[in-house]
């Protein structure tokens, strides 16, 4: 079976959806204000591991745009995978598959560490259009379209991520897919797509984020 062509940048939204959609053991969360779906074990354990190693070998201590004043907004470490990486290949392909959006339009692959007590608060993964960083993070491939998160490894406690406008907390779990449509219907970016990274109370957390741009990337 070959294929189906890339998406391109997700929007209009509804060939993405409906490509979702089409993949077996998909939920989507029932909200009219935000497009999000949850697939669980979208990664095999082992290549978990590999890609956390991976994060381990890199990580930095994370950086935010448009800095609000609170050093604490996100406590996490952050490492770029390696896009040459046979593993991080594999996962790439996997996204691309999954989602159907055109693989020119991501960013790199991001992989996100937190210790116990680390956290990430109520944030968007698009930047703020009237932001002081938005020509600078966003001048070339435009703002950010879908997020496709992972999670590589469950934390004993804590670690959930929380999109409060539509009441849905997603726990950890290894190799769980999260994606959704940082955009509403218009193109606008969507304000409902808020979400945190809770504290983790014991043990660590493993993510990884692929983010899509209205156009490609580099
Ligand atoms: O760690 C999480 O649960 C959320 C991470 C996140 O929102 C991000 O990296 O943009
Ligand atoms: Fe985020």
């Amino acid at each position: 079976m070959t294929a189906p062509a890339p998406l391109g940048s997700g929007h209009p939204s509804e060939p993405i959806v409906q490509r979702i959609l089409a993949q077996p053991g998909v939920q989507r969360v029932p909200s009219p204000k935000l497009t999000l779906f949850i697939k669980r074990a979208f990664l095999p354990a082992d290549l978990c591991e590999t890609l956390i190693a991976q994060i381990d070998a890199v990580r930095r201590p994370s950086t935010v745009s448009d800095f609000n004043g609170d050093a604490a907004y996100r406590t996490s470490e952050t490492g770029d995978l390696n896009r040459d990486d046979p593993a991080v290949a594999e996962v790439e392909a996997r996204i691309a598959a999954f989602t159907g959006l055109d693989p020119a339009h991501g960013e790199p692959i991001q992989g996100q560490r937190y210790a116990v007590g680390q956290e990430f608060k109520g944030h968007t993964d698009y930047f703020e259009p009237t932001g002081i960083d938005y020509h600078r993070f966003c001048g070339v491939a435009g703002n950010r379209t879908w997020t496709v998160m992972i999670y590589l490894n469950e934390p004993e406690a804590g670690g959930a991520t929380r999109f409060k406008t539509v009441d849905k907390i997603v726990q950890p779990e290894t190799g769980k897919l999260l994606a959704w449509n940082n955009r509403r219907p218009d193109g606008t970016p969507n304000p409902a797509t808020i979400h945190q990274g809770m504290k983790v109370r014991s043990g660590v957390k493993y993510v990884i984020t692929k983010w899509f741009r209205e156009h490609p990337w580099r």
